[in-house]
């Protein structure tokens, strides 16, 4: 008896400490020592939305390959990223349908961005991907116009008042994205429905509940992803499950009218609309029907085009949204004010040509430095090293600054985050922790030439990761980007934007390190600064915070 409780002692002692710490290839990685011996601390950092802010700081303190796990690496450099996305490191090992990535499929369907196997991945992607291209997006240009200019609108009723621009851009993206999903005739007018003066986005009417449920179910990331078992106990215990089904339904209702219009051959677009949208609807539909004996289409198919939509709506406004938050915010602070007049000198005569606006210095600095420090995905983008992988050597850097290959085998985890690499002084420079479009310009003061120039920006921008990189990278990245073009453009030639008052009583003058997750005061008392109110949540998609971002419009007429 004694003899056997030994063994199993020693065995789980050799399984538990001595491999992880001494034996597994890993072992010589940098890395705090708990970490090497369970999942269970990272997990931990993760639901206490704490994880990105942890992992800045231990490649801060070990460098840029960090274990993080007896089965995690993660890295901060751009070679690593580029060899583990470029080279298309896979979501699953071994397709084996588990891992961070399965758990976001919608009514019991996998779609483009849950599904972890590489060659099911790039048959749907030829599906879906003509949808936004950017020549697709560009030709649907009137309709992401008339869309957006909706906003003006509720800006010109409430001018001098104060609006939450956070609840205002969830609803200009889920506008437009929804258009590109259903047709313009089934998208929403969120814009104009809700009212964005009021206290919050939180209930006031039925299409407010919608984004309430959609904010619930971000809220429960981490026991979608990471600890699905829990996801039930969890969402009753908070009483959300109701209103994330509530979304959900709406999703699919929509779905299903669209489909219905499709079936009857209708026209998805609206009448008043003169450029028509390539829906992703429509594309896929079509797709299918193509198929050999596909006139009988079952509810399966069905169910996956549900799906991939339901996936774009959430992604698509979420996402979006949030960075145009931040975008204005920023613009908003004292510190950043003058960026708004030379928007508005550079804007003025373009915002009607939509190709125009991408040869636009200042707009796109502005839009790369928000893409830099307010990524909307912020955290790891977990991948697998495949068993191809021809010698799995990665260099790393040891905790005696010796450089080294080490082997990582197949099926480790492995990631980068974008909050760190974009922290990241080479090739971003100085006060990487700070909003300044200016590291996007030329540097005319220190004597740069434009053909410097050039090499830095291209490097900067062949080094941003805010949609990824590889076959995995965001598929609605032209979309978004033209959207909040022009968004920006055409806001700051009619008005400018200030922090109201009412809202945040302290405003930050001076440009200070913006604030990711909960840390210091927030956790005890009510945040006073605008710093504070507008911390980035530590999750794998962020937003701000509080919710809010309460701003002031003026006209540029009446100055
Ligand atoms: C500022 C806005 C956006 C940002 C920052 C963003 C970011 C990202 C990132 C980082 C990924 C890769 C994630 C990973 O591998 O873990 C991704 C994938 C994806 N995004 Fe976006 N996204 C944005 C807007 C959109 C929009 C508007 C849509 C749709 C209309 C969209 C649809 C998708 C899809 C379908 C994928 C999966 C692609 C695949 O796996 O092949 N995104 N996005």
């Amino acid at each position: 008896m004694i003899v056997t409780v030994l063994a199993i002692l020693i065995g789980l002692l050799y399984y538990f400490v001595i491999y992880p710490l001494f034996l597994s290839p890993l072992s010589s990685l940098p890395g705090p020592k708990h970490l090497k011996l369970t999942s269970l601390f990272i997990l931990n950092k993760s639901r206490k939305e704490q994880r990105n802010e942890y992992l800045q700081k231990l490649h801060e303190k070990y460098g840029d390959v960090v274990q993080i796990g007896p089965n995690e690496v993660a890295f901060n450099s751009f070679e690593h990223m580029k060899r583990i996305y470029m080279g298309n490191f896979p979501k699953e090992f071994d397709n084996n349908g588990v891992g961070f990535y399965s758990q976001f499929g919608n009514f019991n369907e996998r779609n483009l961005f849950s599904t972890g196997d590489s060659k099911a991945h790039i048959e749907k992607k030829r599906n879906v991907s003509k949808v936004y291209s950017k020549s697709s997006v560009i030709q649907s240009g009137g309709y992401i116009k008339a869309k957006i200019d909706k906003a003006w609108d509720a800006i010109d009723r409430n001018l001098g008042k104060s609006m939450n621009v956070y609840s205002l851009f969830l609803s200009l993206a889920m506008d437009v994205v929804s258009g590109f999903e259903y047709g313009s005739k089934y998208s929403t007018n969120f814009l104009t429905e809700i009212d964005h003066t009021t206290a919050s986005i939180e209930g006031k009417s039925s299409n407010e509940d919608v984004f309430l449920g959609f904010r619930e179910s971000s809220s429960m990331w981490f026991y979608t992803t990471l600890a699905p078992s829990l996801w039930s106990p969890v969402a009753k215990w908070y009483g959300i499950g109701a209103k994330m089904g509530k979304a959900q339904q709406w999703i699919y209702h929509r779905f299903q009218e669209a489909l219905t219009s499709l079936q009857q051959g209708s026209s998805l677009s609206d009448d008043q609309l003169q450029s028509p949208v390539s829906t992703m609807i429509s594309s896929m539909f079509e797709e299918f029907t193509k198929e050999p004996n596909g006139t009988s289409k079952s509810l399966l198919r069905y169910e996956q085009i549900a799906s991939e939509i339901a996936d774009h709506v959430v992604a698509g406004h979420e996402t979006t949204g949030t960075t145009l938050t931040y975008i204005c915010w920023e613009l908003s602070r004292p510190c950043n004010r003058q960026w708004q007049d030379k928007l508005f000198e550079e804007c003025q005569q373009s915002t009607g040509d939509i190709q125009k606006l991408d040869q636009l210095p200042v707009l796109h600095s502005v839009i790369q430095e928000a893409c830099r420090l307010h990524s909307a995905i912020p955290g790891s983008e977990p991948r697998y090293v495949p068993r191809s992988q021809e010698g799995s050597k990665f260099e790393v850097t040891l905790n005696d600054s010796t450089k080294t290959k080490v082997e990582i085998p197949p099926g480790t985890v492995v990631s980068c985050q974008p909050w760190s690499l974009h922290l990241l002084q080479t090739p971003f420079g100085s006060n990487p922790r700070q909003f300044d479009p200016s590291r996007w310009l030329r540097d005319q003061a220190s004597g740069e030439t434009e053909e410097e120039y050039e090499t830095r920006l291209k490097t900067m921008n062949n080094s941003i990761f805010t949609f990824g990189q590889g076959n995995r990278m965001c598929l609605g990245m032209n979309l978004a980007l033209i959207e909040m073009k022009y968004c920006i453009a055409t806001l700051y030639s009619k008005y400018t934007t200030s922090i109201c008052p009412k809202w945040c009583a302290n405003v930050c003058q001076q440009n200070k390190d913006v604030l990711m997750g909960r840390r210091g005061s927030a956790t005890s008392t009510y945040p006073s600064t605008d710093l504070d109110l507008m911390r980035m949540a530590d999750t794998y998609t962020t937003s701000p915070m509080m919710g809010q971002c309460w701003l002031r419009f003026e006209s540029r007429d009446a100055h």
